[in-house]
Protein backbone atom coordinates (compact mmCIF):
# COMPACT_ATOMS: atom_id res chain seq x y z
CA UNK A 1 0.00 0.00 0.00
CA UNK A 2 3.09 2.32 -0.47
CA UNK A 3 4.59 3.54 -3.56
CA UNK A 4 7.00 1.17 -5.13
CA UNK A 5 9.73 1.94 -7.75
CA UNK A 6 9.06 0.49 -10.41
CA UNK A 7 12.01 -1.64 -11.97
CA UNK A 8 13.95 -1.36 -8.67
CA UNK A 9 13.50 -4.45 -6.68
CA UNK A 10 15.90 -5.95 -3.16
CA UNK A 11 17.19 -8.11 -5.65
CA UNK A 12 19.34 -5.31 -7.30
CA UNK A 13 21.51 -4.79 -3.35
CA UNK A 14 24.29 -6.81 -2.64
CA UNK A 15 21.99 -8.02 0.78
CA UNK A 16 22.72 -11.44 1.74
CA UNK A 17 21.06 -13.99 0.42
CA UNK A 18 18.94 -15.10 3.67
CA UNK A 19 17.47 -11.35 3.66
CA UNK A 20 16.24 -11.62 0.26
CA UNK A 21 14.70 -14.62 0.83
CA UNK A 22 12.89 -13.17 4.40
CA UNK A 23 12.26 -10.22 2.02
CA UNK A 24 10.75 -12.19 -0.33
CA UNK A 25 8.46 -14.55 1.92
CA UNK A 26 7.21 -11.86 3.18
CA UNK A 27 5.84 -10.37 -0.27
CA UNK A 28 8.46 -7.79 -0.57
CA UNK A 29 10.32 -7.37 -3.75
CA UNK A 30 10.03 -3.88 -5.52
CA UNK A 31 11.56 -1.07 -3.14
CA UNK A 32 10.18 2.44 -2.08
CA UNK A 33 12.01 5.78 -2.79
CA UNK A 34 13.15 5.56 0.51
CA UNK A 35 14.76 2.29 0.63
CA UNK A 36 16.33 2.90 -2.36
CA UNK A 37 17.71 5.70 -0.87
CA UNK A 38 19.37 4.08 1.97
CA UNK A 39 20.18 0.26 1.69
CA UNK A 40 23.09 1.17 -0.80
CA UNK A 41 24.52 3.33 2.04
CA UNK A 42 23.81 1.15 4.92
CA UNK A 43 25.56 -2.19 3.17
CA UNK A 44 28.58 0.48 2.90
CA UNK A 45 28.25 0.72 6.43
CA UNK A 46 27.26 3.89 6.63
CA UNK A 47 25.48 5.83 9.11
CA UNK A 48 21.69 7.48 7.83
CA UNK A 49 19.09 9.70 8.87
CA UNK A 50 16.41 8.94 6.66
CA UNK A 51 13.56 11.42 6.31
CA UNK A 52 10.08 10.60 4.16
CA UNK A 53 6.27 11.14 4.77
CA UNK A 54 4.25 8.61 6.75
CA UNK A 55 3.92 5.35 4.63
CA UNK A 56 6.69 5.62 2.57
CA UNK A 57 8.42 2.60 3.88
CA UNK A 58 10.84 3.46 6.13
CA UNK A 59 10.48 0.82 8.68
CA UNK A 60 11.26 -1.74 6.32
CA UNK A 61 14.30 0.31 5.04
CA UNK A 62 16.37 0.50 8.73
CA UNK A 63 15.11 -3.22 9.66
CA UNK A 64 17.01 -4.40 6.53
CA UNK A 65 19.74 -2.23 7.44
CA UNK A 66 19.60 -3.83 10.86
CA UNK A 67 19.44 -7.58 9.60
CA UNK A 68 22.82 -6.54 7.58
CA UNK A 69 24.05 -4.96 10.70
CA UNK A 70 24.57 -7.94 12.33
CA UNK A 71 24.77 -10.50 9.29
CA UNK A 72 28.07 -8.94 8.51
CA UNK A 73 29.46 -9.70 12.18
CA UNK A 74 28.30 -12.97 12.13
CA UNK A 75 26.02 -12.57 15.22
CA UNK A 76 24.40 -15.77 16.52
CA UNK A 77 21.03 -15.74 18.52
CA UNK A 78 23.22 -16.22 21.74
CA UNK A 79 25.69 -13.36 21.17
CA UNK A 80 23.96 -10.79 23.03
CA UNK A 81 22.65 -7.01 22.24
CA UNK A 82 23.64 -5.68 18.67
CA UNK A 83 21.10 -3.45 17.88
CA UNK A 84 18.95 -1.34 19.88
CA UNK A 85 15.99 0.23 18.29
CA UNK A 86 13.57 2.80 19.66
CA UNK A 87 10.36 4.12 18.95
CA UNK A 88 8.57 6.87 20.10
CA UNK A 89 5.10 5.12 20.73
CA UNK A 90 4.44 1.17 21.97
CA UNK A 91 1.93 0.39 18.73
CA UNK A 92 4.86 1.58 16.73
CA UNK A 93 7.52 -0.80 18.62
CA UNK A 94 5.24 -3.53 18.33
CA UNK A 95 4.50 -2.89 14.72
CA UNK A 96 8.46 -2.94 14.26
CA UNK A 97 8.69 -6.01 15.91
CA UNK A 98 6.50 -7.72 14.02
CA UNK A 99 7.92 -6.61 10.31
CA UNK A 100 11.12 -7.66 11.92
CA UNK A 101 9.96 -11.20 13.08
CA UNK A 102 8.34 -11.52 9.40
CA UNK A 103 11.41 -10.29 7.49
CA UNK A 104 14.20 -12.02 9.36
CA UNK A 105 12.96 -15.24 10.35
CA UNK A 106 15.36 -16.54 7.72
CA UNK A 107 18.48 -15.42 10.08
CA UNK A 108 17.64 -16.61 13.17
CA UNK A 109 18.75 -13.90 15.18
CA UNK A 110 17.05 -13.52 18.78
CA UNK A 111 14.79 -10.52 19.57
CA UNK A 112 12.59 -8.89 21.99
CA UNK A 113 10.16 -6.14 22.81
CA UNK A 114 9.80 -3.90 25.84
CA UNK A 115 6.64 -1.76 25.69
CA UNK A 116 5.86 -2.15 29.25
CA UNK A 117 7.07 -2.58 32.72
CA UNK A 118 5.22 -5.63 33.51
CA UNK A 119 7.32 -8.39 34.52
CA UNK A 120 10.83 -5.95 34.46
CA UNK A 121 12.55 -8.93 36.51
CA UNK A 122 11.44 -11.78 34.16
CA UNK A 123 12.40 -9.82 31.43
CA UNK A 124 15.64 -8.76 32.98
CA UNK A 125 16.53 -12.47 33.13
CA UNK A 126 16.39 -12.40 29.13
CA UNK A 127 17.36 -8.64 28.20
CA UNK A 128 21.37 -9.82 27.57
CA UNK A 129 20.78 -12.93 25.83
CA UNK A 130 19.02 -11.08 22.76
CA UNK A 131 20.60 -9.88 19.27
CA UNK A 132 17.99 -6.90 18.76
CA UNK A 133 15.97 -4.72 20.94
CA UNK A 134 13.04 -2.81 19.96
CA UNK A 135 11.59 -0.51 22.85
CA UNK A 136 9.99 2.83 23.94
CA UNK A 137 11.80 5.44 25.46
CA UNK A 138 10.50 4.99 28.81
CA UNK A 139 11.69 1.49 29.04
CA UNK A 140 14.83 1.60 28.40
CA UNK A 141 16.11 3.73 31.38
CA UNK A 142 14.38 1.40 34.13
CA UNK A 143 16.04 -1.29 32.67
CA UNK A 144 19.20 0.50 33.17
CA UNK A 145 18.91 1.48 36.37
CA UNK A 146 17.36 -1.75 37.54
CA UNK A 147 18.54 -4.38 35.72
CA UNK A 148 22.23 -4.49 37.19
CA UNK A 149 23.11 -7.24 34.62
CA UNK A 150 22.17 -4.79 31.25
CA UNK A 151 24.67 -3.48 29.48
CA UNK A 152 24.81 -2.02 26.00
CA UNK A 153 28.94 -2.07 25.38
CA UNK A 154 28.90 -4.48 22.29
CA UNK A 155 26.16 -2.36 20.54
CA UNK A 156 26.48 -1.98 17.01
CA UNK A 157 23.68 -0.34 15.80
CA UNK A 158 21.37 2.04 17.01
CA UNK A 159 18.21 3.26 15.64
CA UNK A 160 16.10 5.86 16.60
CA UNK A 161 12.78 5.86 14.91
CA UNK A 162 10.35 8.95 14.09
CA UNK A 163 13.48 10.62 16.09
CA UNK A 164 11.83 14.17 15.92
CA UNK A 165 9.41 13.07 18.19
CA UNK A 166 11.97 12.23 20.68
CA UNK A 167 12.88 15.92 20.63
CA UNK A 168 9.25 17.05 21.20
CA UNK A 169 9.25 14.33 24.35
CA UNK A 170 12.76 15.54 25.46
CA UNK A 171 11.63 15.67 28.99
CA UNK A 172 10.65 12.24 29.52
CA UNK A 173 13.87 10.52 27.89
CA UNK A 174 17.40 10.63 29.55
CA UNK A 175 19.62 11.19 27.21
CA UNK A 176 22.59 11.86 29.81
CA UNK A 177 21.84 8.13 30.80
CA UNK A 178 21.20 7.10 26.89
CA UNK A 179 24.86 9.67 26.06
CA UNK A 180 26.98 7.87 28.40
CA UNK A 181 25.63 4.05 28.38
CA UNK A 182 24.30 3.83 24.50
CA UNK A 183 24.86 6.28 22.80
CA UNK A 184 28.35 6.98 22.73
CA UNK A 185 30.74 5.58 19.83
CA UNK A 186 27.51 3.76 18.30
CA UNK A 187 26.70 3.65 15.17
CA UNK A 188 23.47 5.52 14.61
CA UNK A 189 20.57 5.03 12.54
CA UNK A 190 17.46 7.83 12.50
CA UNK A 191 14.26 8.10 10.40
CA UNK A 192 11.41 11.05 10.66
N1 LIG B 1 9.09 -2.47 -0.51
C1 LIG B 1 7.79 -2.54 -0.19
N2 LIG B 1 6.92 -3.15 -1.01
C2 LIG B 1 5.61 -3.23 -0.69
N3 LIG B 1 5.07 -2.74 0.44
C3 LIG B 1 5.89 -2.12 1.29
C4 LIG B 1 7.31 -1.99 1.04
N4 LIG B 1 7.87 -1.34 2.08
C5 LIG B 1 6.89 -1.08 2.95
N5 LIG B 1 5.70 -1.55 2.49
C6 LIG B 1 4.38 -1.46 3.16
O1 LIG B 1 4.01 -0.09 3.20
C7 LIG B 1 3.29 0.20 4.40
C8 LIG B 1 3.94 1.39 5.11
O2 LIG B 1 5.27 1.05 5.50
P1 LIG B 1 5.93 1.61 6.86
O3 LIG B 1 4.97 1.46 7.99
O4 LIG B 1 7.26 1.01 6.97
O5 LIG B 1 6.06 3.13 6.50
P2 LIG B 1 6.73 4.24 7.41
O6 LIG B 1 7.37 5.18 6.47
O7 LIG B 1 7.61 3.61 8.44
O8 LIG B 1 5.45 4.85 8.06
P3 LIG B 1 5.35 5.70 9.45
O9 LIG B 1 6.04 7.01 9.21
O10 LIG B 1 3.86 5.85 9.61
O11 LIG B 1 5.99 4.86 10.52
C9 LIG B 1 3.31 -1.08 5.22
O12 LIG B 1 2.07 -1.74 5.01
C10 LIG B 1 4.43 -1.91 4.61
O13 LIG B 1 4.19 -3.29 4.72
Amino acid sequence: DCEVTEGCNFQLFPCPEKTLKGLQEAQYRLVTEIQKQTTGLALQGKDVLGAAKTGSGKTLAFLVQVLEALYRLQRTSTDGLGVLIISPMRELAYQTFEVLQKVGKTHGFSAGLIIGAKNLKHKAERINNINILVCTPGQLPQHMDETVSFHATDLQMLVLDEVDRFLDMGKTVKWKTWDQQVITERRPSGTL
